[in-house]
């Protein structure tokens, strides 16, 4: 088992009037943890997910398994997603045998004996009935389906999951079963894991490290319960804050990953300096300094730290002046 490293990577979308979905990302999944990205809609968390399995175009950096650029892996890397939606995520015409079988690597097993052994042992990680191999994903309930999308995933027998906002898209009422199943086999296989929400709670119930993106960039990363219980940057603090329930609740209400009475800032205009400087409660606390946040953008190597904050208030960082406790815009 091997970190998944995002070595700066970048990726840009169109030509020159496009933009950068995420620009200079450094981040570790340490093998056998999970890490919880959260981040607003279009901060870039799908788009640097799907840079580790070839689905989206890596235009600077490289995503390292053990070392090795996840390009020149073999075709079927260690590396599965899953994603947000179960009804598009299936063959609707094959049944979830087939699509289990489609997706177990060339060479593995042969016969068809090992291969309908193989198709049994996934369905029952995921806690369904064997017996439903021969059923079509129209038979399934939604919950149902993401399990047998999950058991796909597993079927290549990966180092590394992904998932991408798994339960979003599901019933309240069977996202916290699904929850509980990844958790488990993530465990139970040692599984390494990027989990991508924009919920909180969800966050805060999977996760070993917490990584924040905004507008393309990881802005704080660190062990889970010091970034949800001790948040150094401004827009973790803005999240939190407008995700009361973050801390009671697994339903997908009420603690999705948007801070209140802002407009999310242009990715096709990303602001100069502090990217959160536009949205920011902190800088006009600390005026005389705000020029710093205008002008210096303080990512740096912030992504390289135990804790740490790309804020150049925040305790984290190397300035000496900290953010007052529980500060907000005047
Ligand atoms: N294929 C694409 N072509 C052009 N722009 C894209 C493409 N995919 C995403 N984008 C843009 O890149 C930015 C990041 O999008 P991305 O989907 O990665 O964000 P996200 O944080 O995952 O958001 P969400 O939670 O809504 O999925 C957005 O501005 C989005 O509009």
């Amino acid at each position: 088992m091997s970190d998944l490293v995002f070595d700066t990577v970048s990726v840009r979308y169109g030509g020159r009037r496009g933009l950068t979905a995420v620009d200079s990302v450094g981040l570790t999944v340490p093998s056998g943890q999970v890490v919880g990205l959260v981040g607003e809609s279009g901060s870039g968390k799908s788009t640097l997910a799907r840079a580790a399995v070839g689905l989206s175009p890596i235009s600077a950096g490289r995503v390292l398994l053990g070392g090795v650029d996840v390009r020149k892996l073999p075709r079927r890397p260690p590396l599965q997603m899953v994603f947000q939606d179960p009804y598009s995520s299936l063959d609707p015409r094959m049944s979830i045998g087939e699509s289990i079988t489609e997706a177990i690597p060339r060479g593995a097993l042969s016969g068809r004996a090992a291969r309908r052994d193989e198709v049994a042992r996934l369905l029952e990680l995921v806690n369904l009935d064997p017996d439903r191999a021969g059923h079509l994903p129209g038979q399934l309930s939604g919950g149902q389906r993401q399990r047998v999308a999950l058991a796909r995933a597993l079927a290549g027998r990966p180092e590394v999951l992904i998932a991408d906002e798994i339960t979003s898209a599901l019933d309240v009422s069977v996202q916290g079963a699904v929850l509980n199943l990844v958790r488990s086999v993530q465990r139970r296989l040692g599984l390494s894991m990027l989990f991508i929400s924009h919920n909180l709670a969800v966050i805060r119930y999977l996760s070993d490290i917490v990584a924040v993106m905004y507008l393309g960039r990881i802005v704080e990363v660190g062990p889970a319960e010091q970034v949800l219980t001790d948040p150094q940057h401004p827009y973790t603090r803005d999240l939190l804050a407008a995700a009361p329930s973050a801390h009671t609740s697994l339903l997908d209400t009420g603690a999705d990953a948007a801070t209140a009475d802002t407009e999310p800032a242009d990715p096709h205009h990303p602001p100069a300096g502090c990217r959160y400087h536009t949205r920011c409660p902190v800088g006009p606390l600390v005026r005389a300094d705000r020029g710093l946040c205008l002008q210096a953008d303080p990512t740096g190597d912030a992504a390289h730290r135990r804790h740490s904050a790309a804020c150049h208030f925040s305790e984290n960082e190397s300035h000496e002046l900290a953010i007052p406790r529980g500060a907000s815009a005047p």
